[in-house]
């Protein structure tokens, strides 16, 4: 496709949320000729639970760009995203695993399958409205930490490629969430005082429990104390995640002592639960292996070093020494053990604000 103008083009992914819609306003501000998409990746079809308000979403989408007076359409990805996201997470969690399809979302759809649609139609890049920034380094883009703390979502990015990188755009990531949302009322638009989403998209409100129980058999198995003790029967242990103490079904008879799950195993199929003053070994981890990690920076880091680590989302990033293990990987050992990770999960690693790159622990 050819461009008349001499703008650069650029495709936003617009969720219908009020982060992308003020990314979108922002990046026609910028200079760019901006044009809008929806990724439809997920209804709620053939009976499987899953309740994304998609075609509200759809619906406000379309108020935006109207608003701002920039093309819209919305795209079906599901097939994509049922290969690339319901299926990692569904094996992960039949293998025992605790995945993280946020962050696979972001490389495999939004900068995956998004981002190859944009470059086969002439777009030059595409922009999502997540709370980080891209800053140009001597050696090409680098990935930082948005300005907001309480919001900032690059952890979710961190697996995203060099090549990747080159072409995405992160207009928000200036922004403070409040500031945004003032920001989104004065430009008049209609979606200004949406309520944030929350979760993965296509489970929506629905548990992920309820959601795995369609495509994974129950595998009862015992629930047992720290010392063996059957304390009573699970489901099966994809249901459970280290360190989780919600909805385990077995009471403590403690005032203020609750149980935690304090790990999986997986060869007799038992689930452990401690009390969390027990400070079970199994859930402070000194160190975690990550396999294959997905570098952001121009060279693996191939010298031990130190570096920053976030083992989740909403947790500060923490001190740690890196030493590559020679086979794409590393070991990250963290100057204070860290509680509950679990197999499956993201860690991502840090050079302060920077983003260097994440892998999957073990
Ligand atoms: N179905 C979708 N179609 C197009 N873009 C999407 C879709 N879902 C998410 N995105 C993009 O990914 C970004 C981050 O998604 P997330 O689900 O974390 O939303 P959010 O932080 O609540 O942002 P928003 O307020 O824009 O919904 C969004 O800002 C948007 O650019």
């Amino acid at each position: 496709m050819s461009n008349p103008s001499s703008k650069p083009r650029l495709l936003v992914a617009l969720s219908g949320g009020v982060d992308s819609a003020v990314a979108a306003w922002k990046a026609i501000e910028d200079g760019y000729e901006v044009e809008a998409a929806y990724m439809k990746n997920w209804i709620n079809e053939e009976e499987v639970f899953g309740n994304c308000p998609w075609m509200q979403d759809i619906e406000d989408g379309r108020a935006v760009a109207d608003h701002l007076g920039i093309p819209f359409r919305v795209l079906n990805f599901m097939e994509a995203y049922r290969e690339r996201i319901v299926a990692y997470l569904v094996d992960g969690y039949a293998k025992g695993l605790t995945p993280n399809p946020d962050v696979m979302c972001n490389r495999e759809m939004k900068f995956g399958v998004l981002l190859d649609w944009a470059l086969d139609n002439g777009f030059d890049a595409v922009a999502t409205g997540h709370y980080c920034r891209r800053k140009m380094g001597p050696d090409g883009p680098q990935l930082h930490e948005g300005v907001d703390e309480n919001k900032d979502q690059s952890y979710f990015l961190c697996m995203i490629r060099p090549d990747q990188l080159e072409q995405a755009r992160f207009p928000v990531g200036e922004f403070k969430k409040p500031e945004l949302r003032e920001l989104a009322k004065k430009i008049g638009l209609p979606n200004a005082e949406k309520k944030d989403s929350q979760g993965i998209c296509f489970i929506g409100e629905v548990k992920i429990n309820d959601f795995l129980e369609k495509f994974i058999p129950e595998k009862p198995g015992a629930i047992v104390n720290l010392e063996g003790k059957v304390l009573g029967e699970h489901k099966g242990l994809h249901r459970y995640t280290i360190g989780q103490r919600r909805g385990i079904g077995i009471p403590s008879n403690t005032d203020n002592e609750f149980f935690v799950v304090a790990s999986k195993n997986t060869k007799t199929n038992e689930l452990v639960v401690a009390f969390e003053s027990e400070r079970p070994d199994a859930m402070w981890h000194a160190s975690v292996t990550l396999h294959q990690i997905s570098w952001l920076t121009p060279q693996p880091l191939t010298e031990k070093c130190r570096i920053e680590a976030k083992v989740r989302y909403r947790d500060p990033r923490v001190h740690a020494t890196f030493e590559p293990n020679g086979t794409g990987g590393g070991i990250v050992t963290f100057d204070e053990p860290q509680r509950a990770l679990a197999a499956g999960q993201v860690c991502a690693l840090y050079d302060g604000e920077r983003v260097l790159g994440g892998g999957v622990y073990l």
